[in-house]
């Protein structure tokens, strides 16, 4: 089996660039969330600060109330800082939420327009776990991550800053340990990253041999295979815990190293500090402040450091959607032609899917304003396929398609969706309410027109009589509709769309006989009018249509109205006894 396609990945320079973008866009709220956030930090400080000049105080004997002028300004410190906090965290998850925001619009804007070929072509599933798991993953950064790491690195950088201006040495002696902490992380990273991943592939087959062994209860039970699977799964859950003992064991170790940087930074301050107090270079106080203020950043350095791995996979899914995001939008824009008329002409029409066998092999068609043809053919003949490059869906391997002299091409993706609709197998009612499901098609129709196109298609009964009639949720966590009613909001949505050309497709085999009439009717009325190219699943629609064309191999075996092909007694003529005599 050959690997699917991926679709692109960007660089991380790209990536870069595209966050930088978004942040300039929001320049304003940027800067003022990095005042605000760079406050709450200060604040932060101001207690471990106050409480080495404290120390000076006290050494110099001065009286017991001090503590009094001390402790004011810790509380100042501590509720002006709680209030910037606050205002910091919300701030930043404005920006962030909004920068989350953009992202998720411009990978779904773009995911939704990936032509029909390029999603057979890589699969749905890499755009799925991009949309749905990459999505995720930044959500959570977003959300949690690097609010943490903006107020950790503005610790940071104001501690270095405040010991700095205590006495450069002492802020020096601090900074001896950033190469231990470097040196642990380049250590701990490329050793992490595959033991992450193993971790995950041990745990999903630990969870694979769980659930095969569940669903297959009854079987395991009845050839007394219990002991094999038991077996199966206790190799499983040992793998997975070896690894991840192993992973834990790593991370001790990196915490043990980012503990050996800590105990020499503090080391190296209290030994620096005790010289030039001797030197009298500084006081005992400043130097406590300056202990206290390495000490503080223990939790945020460790924050830090800790949150690379998340960081990591951030990055990596940013890639994965600013890929999907900077694809090239294939989409034809078109010439501003207009169609003469609703005929839809194919012409030398061949096509290939991925797997390169052609399956049509030169199809010229044509419906003429306002007729009704109806397209059959055996299992595999290339029905469903003529329906959809015909409606623009899949782009052909050769040929032309034209509505009233127009190619495709010409009237582009939007002039396309105005003058052809497709009402295909798949049809998918959205979450919402049934009218916001149909103003998808036409979202300036009104209620009344929506109403109308409810009547048109025999819906109106059936929709009135929802609790919240039109106003009713559908689709995923809403009220549940009948395969024949999602088809019949399909129609609807093709009246509202009110195209000049209709491309029926639709899955209505499984629907029961006296169902599959009333969707046969609705069908009729909903494309009264339009040149309309039916797929005809039921040979019934064939014989209700002015023209049949019989497809057999990817290639047209006979055209007629149903009444000479049946007269004619060739393949039609067969496929309707056949049909008759069910
Ligand atoms: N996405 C695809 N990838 C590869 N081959 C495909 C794809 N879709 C259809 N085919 C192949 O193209 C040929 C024509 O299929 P098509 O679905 O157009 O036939 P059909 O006449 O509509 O059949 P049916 O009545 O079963 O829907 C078949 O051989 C089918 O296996």
């Amino acid at each position: 089996m050959s690997t699917p396609e991926l679709l692109p990945i960007a660089t991380g320079a790209r990536s870069w660039a595209f966050l930088s973008g978004e942040l300039k866009g929001r320049r304003v709220l940027g800067l003022v969330t990095l005042v605000i956030s760079a406050v709450a930090a200060a604040m932060s400080l101001v207690p471990v600060y106050v409480f080495g000049v404290l120390v000076d105080r006290v050494t110099e004997g001065a009286p017991t109330s001090t503590i009094v002028s001390v402790v004011a300004i810790i509380t100042v410190a501590a509720l002006v800082g709680g209030v910037f906090t606050a205002l910091s965290s919300y701030l930043i998850s404005k920006l962030g939420e909004g920068i989350l925001a953009s992202l998720r619009q411009r990978v779904l804007g773009r995911a939704l327009h990936l032509p029909v070929n390029t999603l057979e072509r890589v699969g749905k599933g890499d755009l799925l776990s991009r949309v749905g798991d990459d999505v995720a993953v930044m959500a959570k950064s977003i959300g949690e991550v690097i609010p943490n790491i903006v107020s950790a690195l503005l610790l940071v950088s104001l501690s270095v800053v405040t010991m700095l201006s205590l006495d450069w040495r002492l802020g020096l002696a601090g900074m001896v340990a950033i190469p231990m902490y470097v040196l642990a992380l380049r250590w701990y990273l490329p050793r992490s990253a595959p033991m992450y991943a193993a971790e995950r592939v041990a745990m999903g087959e630990r969870s694979q041999a769980l659930i095969s062994s569940m669903q297959g209860a009854r079987t395991v039970r009845a050839y007394g295979l219990e002991q094999a699977h038991l077996a199966e799964i206790d190799a499983a859950s040992g793998k997975a815990r070896d690894i991840g003992i192993t992973v834990f064991r790593l991370f001790t170790r990196f915490g043990s190293r980012s503990n050996r940087a800590e105990c020499v930074g503090l080391s190296v301050i209290l030994a620096a500090g005790f010289v030039l107090v001797q030197d009298g270079h500084v006081s005992v106080g400043e130097v406590t402040a300056a202990a206290l203020l390495f000490h503080r950043l223990f939790n945020p350095i460790g924050m830090l450091m800790f949150s690379f791995d998340d960081v990591q996979s951030a990055g990596a899914s940013l890639a994965r959607l600013v890929g999907v995001i900077d694809m090239p939008d294939e989409r034809s824009r078109g010439t501003g032609a207009t169609p003469t008329d609703g005929t839809l002409e194919v012409t030398g029409l061949r096509h290939s899917y991925d797997t390169g066998h052609e399956v049509l092999h030169g199809i010229d068609l044509t419906v003429h304003a306002g007729e009704t043809v109806a397209l059959v053919g055996s299992t595999g003949a290339g029905k469903s396929t003529i329906a959809a490059i015909a409606a623009g869906s899949i782009d052909a391997t050769s040929g032309q398609v034209r509505i009233g002299g127009a190619s495709l091409d010409e009237l582009g993706a939007d002039g396309l969706r105005r003058h052809i609709a497709i009402v295909s197998q798949e049809v998918h009612v959205f979450a919402g309410s049934l009218i916001d499901d149909l103003l998808l098609a036409a979202p300036d129709a009104t209620r009344d027109d929506v109403r109308a196109a409810l009547d048109t298609v025999g819906a109106q009964e059936w929709v009135d009589a929802l609790a919240d009639g039109l106003d009713t949720q559908v689709g995923e966590g809403g009220h549940e509709l009948t395969s024949a009613q999602s088809q019949q909001l399909a129609l609807a949505r093709l009246v509202l769309a009110d195209p000049a050309v209709a491309v029926l497709d639709e899955a209505t085999a499984e629907a029961g006989s006296s169902g599959a009439r009333d969707l046969e009717a609705a069908a009729a009325a909903a494309t009264r009018g339009r040149s309309t190219l039916v797929v005809a699943h039921r040979l019934t629609q064939a014989a209700a249509a002015d023209r049949v064309v019989v497809l057999e191999h990817g290639r047209i075996l006979e055209q007629g109205p149903h009444d000479e092909l049946v007269a004619a007694g060739g393949r039609y003529a067969e496929l309707w006894s056949a049909w008759e005599g069910r």
